[in-house]
């Protein structure tokens, strides 16, 4: 044996021993998100058990990623962990995530980054379903997008919370990267078509002026669709992201080409039940004030008083009438923090209506 098969046979059953006790760390820990279900089971017989934890799991994955001692990025290990867990909670109870499909697009990759791979994942035709999902109970949690920092928000997701009862349990954020694709079936067609949604081609506008001007532009519902539709219809080309590709068998023709490098699209967690503070939160609202002069500033004068931070205001028409209007909200901090309390009762004075959507961990992956 030469030095170096010497050297790498022994550092290779330095793993098989690491992997060994990994593997028993991870068993011992499984056993505990066993025995923790019996707990929550035994001290609410015949009640709704909630396994899964937002805010607990917030904990694990920011503790992780300020304790992570490298090589590996604290992102990296955070991720370990988030796969780790998913698992665990599998075990205490298998969770059904709905999510805006078809299968293969972006929201079905934010589902996956917050709650992990071992999830039912139930792709839903819109956003709306998506909510009816979990309305009803048939699915435990749902994913939809919110806004994007290209295009702005997603107005019907904000839309669904005046009338809808679910709250916020979370957010993740997702960096968008978007790829020209075609199917390697094709591949010495000319393009004469290029398949998307409406807001990838509006991330991809400049790109798209510059190197495939004049290619006719076609809508459709998601990337996915475009993704398919690419993989069966020769001088076609999809723009969508790398789930669509692997799922639809596409090659890349020009990758990352959004306008900006920055893009990123951030998700909600819908569910039926409010969150407990996990010690770094953010709380949205909905509020719709009377129409007269200096309500937007008796609106906010509150937030500047008691020192909380605004992360974003929309303002969007009321369904109650012609110009009235309804201010979506989120803020820094929780409903059960003192100083949040004392701003929504001061606003709650002013509203014509207050909805707590939800107070819920800062995204950490
Ligand atoms: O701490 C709990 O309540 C658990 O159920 C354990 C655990 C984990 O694996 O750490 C699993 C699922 C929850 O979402 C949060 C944490």
């Amino acid at each position: 044996m030469s030095d170096e098969q010497t050297r790498l046979a022994e550092l290779r059953d330095e793993i098989d021993r690491i992997d060994q006790k990994i593997m028993e760390l991870i068993s011992a820990r499984a056993n505990c998100a066993q025995e923790v279900a019996h707990v929550k089971m035994a001290a609410n017989p015949g009640q709704d058990v909630f396994f899964y934890r937002p805010e607990r799991e917030a904990q694990v994955l920011r503790r992780i990623k300020e304790q992570n001692p490298g090589p590996l990025s604290g992102e990296e290990m955070a991720r370990l962990f988030r796969e780790i867990m998913s698992a665990c909670l599998a075990l205490e109870k298998p969770m059904h995530i709905a999510f805006l499909g078809p299968i293969g697009t972006f929201t079905q990759a934010a589902a996956l980054k917050h709650f992990g791979h071992s999830v039912i994942s139930v792709p839903l035709p819109a956003i709306d379903a998506v909510f009816r999902e979990v309305e009803s109970g048939a699915a435990h949690y749902g994913v939809v997008p919110v806004e994007n920092s290209t295009e702005g928000m997603i107005n019907h997701t904000l839309d669904m919370f005046m009338s809808s009862p679910l709250k916020i349990c979370g957010e993740v954020q997702l960096r968008i990267h978007h790829h020209l694709l075609v199917s390697p079936k094709h591949a010495d067609q000319e393009i004469t078509r290029i398949y998307s949604h409406q807001q990838s081609f509006a991330q991809c506008r400049q790109w798209l002026d510059t190197h495939r001007y004049g290619v006719e532009r076609v809508t459709v519902s998601s990337n996915a669709e475009a993704a398919r539709r690419a993989a069966a219809e020769p001088g076609t080309a999809a723009i969508a992201g790398d789930m669509a590709a692997e799922l639809y068998g596409l090659d890349m023709v020009a990758s990352s080409i959004e306008d900006r490098p920055d893009n990123t699209t951030r998700f909600l967690i819908i569910g039926r039940e409010a969150v407990p503070a996990s010690g770094h939160d953010k709380s949205s609202i909905l509020v719709s004030m009377r129409n007269k002069p200096g309500a937007l500033y008796k609106l906010l004068e509150p937030f500047h008083r008691h020192g909380i931070s605004l992360t974003r205001i929309e303002t969007r028409p009321s369904p109650s009438g012609t110009w009235a209007y309804v201010f979506y909200i989120d803020f820094e901090g929780h409903v059960e923090d003192e100083q949040v309390r004392k701003v929504l009762a001061e606003v709650d004075e002013e509203a014509v209506e207050l909805k707590r959507l939800g107070s819920y961990p800062i995204g950490v992956l």
